[in-house]
């Protein structure tokens, strides 16, 4: 049954920080000359931050570079009655996530029609006054629910993006959250978002079975945890970039993997997002129509390690603002995420102890008020046997 409340309790006080607005306004008016020191990423984060795979690649690593890109994963024909056509998608998708834990996926069944609306609310939202749209403020303490300039939620420094976003299962769902800014509730931003949710639902349902067929595992394996009597949780949210006048010193989002079982994003014409890959960060190329997925941390514990959650993070730039929208999927917060004993070879042990959502996360707020980002959250479920 559903579980009774999201968790997103901090461990401590959060800091509010000033709205990026109004640092952006400062800047350019010359009333501050530098970006506060909060915003500026150590160099080891901001080096290279222009893509690797774009006109800025230094030409000795273009070789190496120039045939890497993101897989994508076409889903046409997935209706089909044909199960060889849906078993050549599975490999595809499961050998995307073991090798880059990212894919692109195209010709879903995404109206486009909910994700034009769903643009169209998102930007008619930012471009909202900074009064109005604080008006969906959350106190500190839920972080990266309403609208917010980024909490250093996964970083001693704050990234240069502000977002909307909300829980879309279990409920609140967007209308409290609609009427806090607009008297009416604007109905039709509403429908938006939820049109948008239930869409991205269904395609996480679909990938979660095409993954769990990817492994030979019965195709419920992983998605009969985010049905919605299950207690799952589903949230959205919207990242939105403005302009930075000093780009190059600060980032969108530094280098995190996601705190989630799997990530579905749609990002606007403007690049932005980058994947790790060995050593080099990867661009993902804007793919009209496509979805960006990838794992989250507990999709590669309950895959053994097979699947990967793999760092990823954004870039700015001085000329022009991004958008991305974003639906998460994470697992019921008391569930108890084991790998399947099938991935699990013989006389050998699962590469994570069983654990759940909550400790996880108690895990990773904890690393936050000690200031220590230098080992995930995963990395403290890891069996000592297994770790090297
Ligand atoms: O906006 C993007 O492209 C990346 C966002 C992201 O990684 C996140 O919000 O977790
Ligand atoms: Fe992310």
């Amino acid at each position: 049954m559903a579980t009774a409340k999201p968790i997103y309790q901090l461990a401590t006080p959060t800091q509010v920080y000033d709205n990026i607005r109004t640092v952006e306004a400062q800047l350019r008016s010359c009333i501050i000359d530098s970006l506060p020191e909060r915003y500026i990423w150590p160099g080891e984060v901001v080096e290279n931050l222009k893509p690797a795979n774009h006109e800025t690649v230094a030409k000795e690593k273009e070789d190496v570079v120039q045939n890497l890109a993101i897989p994508v994963v076409d889903l046409a024909g997935i209706d089909s009655a044909s199960e060889e056509v849906r078993a050549r998608i599975a490999r595809e998708m499961g050998k995307a996530c073991e090798e880059w834990g990212f894919f692109q996926v195209i010709n879903t069944a995404v109206p486009a029609a909910v994700m034009e609306q769903v643009n169209d609310s998102a930007r008619e939202f930012f471009a909202l006054p900074v009064e109005e749209m604080e008006k969906a403020s959350e106190p500190p303490g839920k972080p990266l629910m309403g609208y917010g300039g980024r909490l250093s939620f996964l970083s001693s420094k704050v990234p240069w993006v502000e977002y909307l976003g909300e829980f879309h299962i279990p409920e609140p769902g967007v209308e409290a959250l609609a009427k806090k800014v607009w008297e009416d509730g604007n109905p039709k931003f509403c429908k938006a978002i939820t049109d948008y949710c239930n869409s991205a639902e269904q395609l996480g349902l679909l990938i979660l079975e095409l993954l769990a067929e990817s492994l030979n595992l019965p195709k419920d394996t992983y998605s009969q945890h985010f049905q919605r009597t299950s207690g799952y949780q589903g949230s959205w949210r919207f990242n939105y970039y403005t302009r930075c006048p000093r780009a190059s010193e600060t980032v969108g989002q530094g280098p995190h993997s996601d705190p989630v079982a799997l990530t579905i994003l749609r990002q606007d014409q403007v690049p932005g997002l980058q994947v790790r890959k060995g050593n080099t960060w990867i661009t993902a190329e804007p793919l009209s129509g496509a979805f960006v997925v990838n794992v989250g941390d507990f999709l590669q514990a309950w895959s053994n390690d097979r699947f990967k959650s793999v760092e990823h993070r954004a870039f700015v730039n001085e000329k022009r603002e991004r958008l991305s929208m974003i639906y998460f999927m994470s697992p019921p917060p008391v569930l108890n995420i084991e790998a399947p004993s099938k991935l699990v070879p013989e006389n050998q042990q699962s590469v994570y102890r069983t654990f759940t959502y909550a400790e996880y996360l108690g895990i990773m707020f904890q690393n936050r008020v000690t200031g220590d980002f230098s080992k995930k959250a995963l990395d403290y479920m890891r069996r000592e046997t297994a770790t090297e």
